[in-house]
């Protein structure tokens, strides 16, 4: 398990990241969330030792983590790490090498993993030649090549179609099927959801939610959605109970001491209900709330 306590950067007066705590566990795929600015890839890089903390440690298997741990680390970073002008296999076989392989299990890991993201043909093609969906298969190819320990990757589905996405999480699969703990950046919020075991909800710095997409979903104040064939807004002046929004004849409501059968008592008594129902957030409702 890969654990970040107390993390802290600053740049200037700006905290970036402010002692945020959260564990990267085995085997599982955390996906790190939050907007432009809110420290993703700060974190990221403090974890990988490109940047210096200002407080706080990573810990990797109980210890703080070494410079020799992190060679054993897998990382994208955001500003992508490879060569434009140089040959897509060369750069592969050289990072396999770099990690102790002999040249010739360097080459065919590099040619497997060129082959099975489509880009077998093209191995002796410069990185910039390719389109940026296949360029960004090679850089997630590099993190990768290694079979590393644990697997750091800074927006690694950005630009990627829908079946090359797929085709990547099979991949990381692979790595959290041997236990590696995968931490993972992203804006795609229904991607996230999908994709991850856990995540994280970053703002501004701060660690804001955390946790399985079921506990995040749950984790709030249940609402309601009541349809009724007349104007809802008497549901204003009703004691227990939250109003989120009225419209016309639908409001959604969170409802406190007062329970669903009282609601509904009170809004047959004025008219027919065509519907009260449970609504269950989705990780993007989450995401505007805690983030808000
Ligand atoms: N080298 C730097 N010098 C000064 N400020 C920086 C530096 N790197 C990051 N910052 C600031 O730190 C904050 C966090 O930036 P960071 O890039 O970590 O966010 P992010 O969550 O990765 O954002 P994005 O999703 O836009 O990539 C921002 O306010 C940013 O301006």
């Amino acid at each position: 398990m890969l654990e970040i306590d107390q993390l802290t950067r600053r740049f200037g007066d700006n905290v970036a990241v402010d002692a945020i705590s959260f564990e990267v566990p085995d085997g599982q795929l955390t996906g790190f969330v939050g907007g432009n600015g809110a420290g993703k890839t700060t974190t990221m890089r403090m974890i990988m030792g490109v940047l210096a903390a200002h407080g706080g440690e990573v810990r990797w298997r109980g210890h703080q983590v070494s410079a020799t741990d992190r060679r054993g680390f897998g990382y994208m970073p955001e500003e992508r790490g490879l060569y434009p002008k140089q040959p897509v296999l060369d750069q592969l076989v050289y990072l396999a090498r770099l990690q102790g392989r002999s040249a010739a299990q360097a080459r065919s890991a590099a040619t497997g993993l060129l082959e099975r993201f489509d880009l077998g043909s093209r191995v002796g093609d410069k990185l910039e030649s390719l389109s940026l969906g296949n360029q960004q298969r090679v850089q997630i190819a590099a993190a990768v090549i290694g079979e590393p320990d644990v697997l750091i990757l800074d927006e690694p589905f950005s630009g990627l179609d829908p079946a090359a996405v797929d085709s990547m999480v099979d991949m990381l699969r692979e790595h959290t099927l041997r236990g590696v703990p995968v931490l993972f950046s992203s804006h795609q919020l229904d991607l996230v959801e999908r994709l991850s075991d856990s995540l994280v909800i970053l703002s501004r710095g701060k660690v804001v939610a955390r946790g399985t997409a079921a506990e995040l979903r749950t984790g709030g104040s249940v609402r309601h959605r009541l349809v009724l064939s007349y104007d809802a807004g008497w549901v204003r002046g009703l004691a227990g109970v939250t109003v989120v929004d009225v419209d016309g004849p639908s409001a959604l409501l969170e409802l406190g001491p007062v329970t669903t059968d009282q609601v509904l008592a009170e809004a047959l008594r004025r008219g027919s209900v065509r519907e009260l129902a449970e609504v269950t957030p989705s990780i993007a409702d989450v995401y505007r709330k805690v983030t808000a």
